[in-house]
């Protein structure tokens, strides 16, 4: 086949629920249209034995998927793998998740996020928050003494299961008892009832409104009894949602956007720091501050397909990882031939590139080499 005619091959592993949302007809159709081929893997028989792919997009739970795919990429050194186990697994523990937000905020790594904490413009961080593991610490008064009610509880791990996201939003210390450790209780943040959620693929960010709880008011909180269980609230319609009047009343085309370039700013450094191509995070405005903005959420591989347009971005990020893998065969190749036999063969089983010249921070299969590292491949 001439190089031309080349289609780039992209293997999905992915739940039931995430294909029906993701793998729509329309996506399918237009990467195709544009050489791409999404292929679905098959769960149910050894990933080894399947492809061939030049590159496999995954989210599933589980040891044995990783260990799937740890043997995959021994045995096809050159198949992308977006994005590494390693990578997305920090995501699955709600401390680990945020800790890279405050990693971005110490200021030597700020100033290589472009300076996004200017004092006179817009800062971000985490709202404060303590993880507890047993009943005991729950209990403890010293140990809660850093935190203001109300308080949300979210359970530590956020591995994707419906249990991940049950939450509780907590008045006082009387709300406490019927939680379940290991739980983060975060402070609970007044930001007007609207939340941001940002998707990030590749290089590309979209930020867009979703209706979140609304603000709780000093009066309010005297008057509130214990706490409020909730659960994926931002994806809540109808009858689910907490108070229905609030909202009728609220008008989400009305609020304010954050600056595009602060959240872009946010993202690439979130992206840099996670060496992950495939998220979204979400983002409140705190009431009290107005240009304060805090992290509250990550979550890997999420509901794209509410993204506005979310054919052509993720087409176009297939796209680009396809040319950029032309381009970086091309120059494997010239440079490959100049190595003998075994040599050879080695360098490969390292990794994809022959040669010195990668040792900078140069994209390869459009990845920098750090991310390479961490994307798994040969
Ligand atoms: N610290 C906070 N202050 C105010 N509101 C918060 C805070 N943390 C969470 N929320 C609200 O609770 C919702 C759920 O919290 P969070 O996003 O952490 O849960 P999740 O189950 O991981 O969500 P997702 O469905 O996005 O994965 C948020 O969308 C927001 O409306
Ligand atoms: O599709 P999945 O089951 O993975 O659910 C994801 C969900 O997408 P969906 O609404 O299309 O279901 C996402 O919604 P948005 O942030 O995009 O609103 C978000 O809630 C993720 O946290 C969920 O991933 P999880 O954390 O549960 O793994
Ligand atoms: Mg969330
Ligand atoms: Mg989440």
């Amino acid at each position: 086949m001439s190089e031309s005619m080349r289609r780039f091959g992209i293997g999905y592993a992915l739940a039931p629920k995430k294909q029906q949302s993701f793998i729509q007809v329309s996506l399918v159709n237009l990467a195709k249209e544009r050489g791409v081929d999404l292929i679905k893997i098959d769960t149910e028989k050894p990933l080894v034995d399947q492809g061939p792919f030049d590159c496999i997009l995954h989210k599933l739970p589980g040891e044995e998927w990783r260990k799937q795919l740890e043997d995959f990429s021994l045995k096809n050194p050159n198949v992308l793998v977006i994005d590494h186990p390693d990578s997305i697994e920090r995501l699955h523990n709600r401390i680990s998740m945020l800790q890279v937000v405050s990693e971005l905020t110490s200021p030597p790594a700020a100033a290589a996020v472009g300076g996004v904490e200017n004092q006179n413009e817009e800062t971000f961080g985490v709202p404060k928050q303590i993880v507890i593991y047993t009943n005991e610490a729950l209990l403890d008064p010293v140990v809660l003494l850093d935190l203001k009610f109300p308080v949300i509880a979210k359970p530590l791990v956020a591995d994707g299961s419906a249990k991940s996201h049950k939450m509780s939003l907590v008045f006082n210390r009387d709300g406490l008892n019927k939680l379940k450790p290991p739980i983060v209780l975060q402070e609970f943040v007044n930001h007007g009832g609207v939340i941001f959620k940002v998707y990030v693929v590749g290089d590309h960010v979209t930020c867009v409104k979703r209706k979140s709880l609304p603000d709780v008011s000093e009066e309010k909180l005297a008057s509130l009894e214990g706490s409020l269980p909730f659960s994926q609230i931002s994806n809540l319609t109808g009858q689910d949602r907490l108070d229905e009047n609030y909202y009728e009343a609220m008008h989400l085309d009305q609020a304010e956007m954050p600056p595009l370039s602060f959240i872009t700013d946010i993202a690439r450094g979130l992206r840099r720091a996670m060496r992950l191509h495939l998220f979204n995070f979400d983002v409140i405005r705190d009431v009290r501050v107005g240009n304060r903005y805090l992290v509250i959420d990550i979550n890997y591989f999420p509901g794209y397909a509410k993204m506005p347009l979310y054919e052509t971005v993720l087409t176009d990020f297939f796209v680009e990882i396809f040319q950029k893998t032309k381009e970086e065969n091309l120059k494997v190749d010239a440079n490959c031939s100049k190595l003998v036999g075994s040599e050879k063969e080695e360098r490969k089983l390292v990794s994809n590139t022959c040669g010195d010249e990668n040792d900078g921070d140069v994209p390869v299969s459009g990845l920098s080499r750090e991310e390479k590292e961490n994307t798994l491949q040969v």
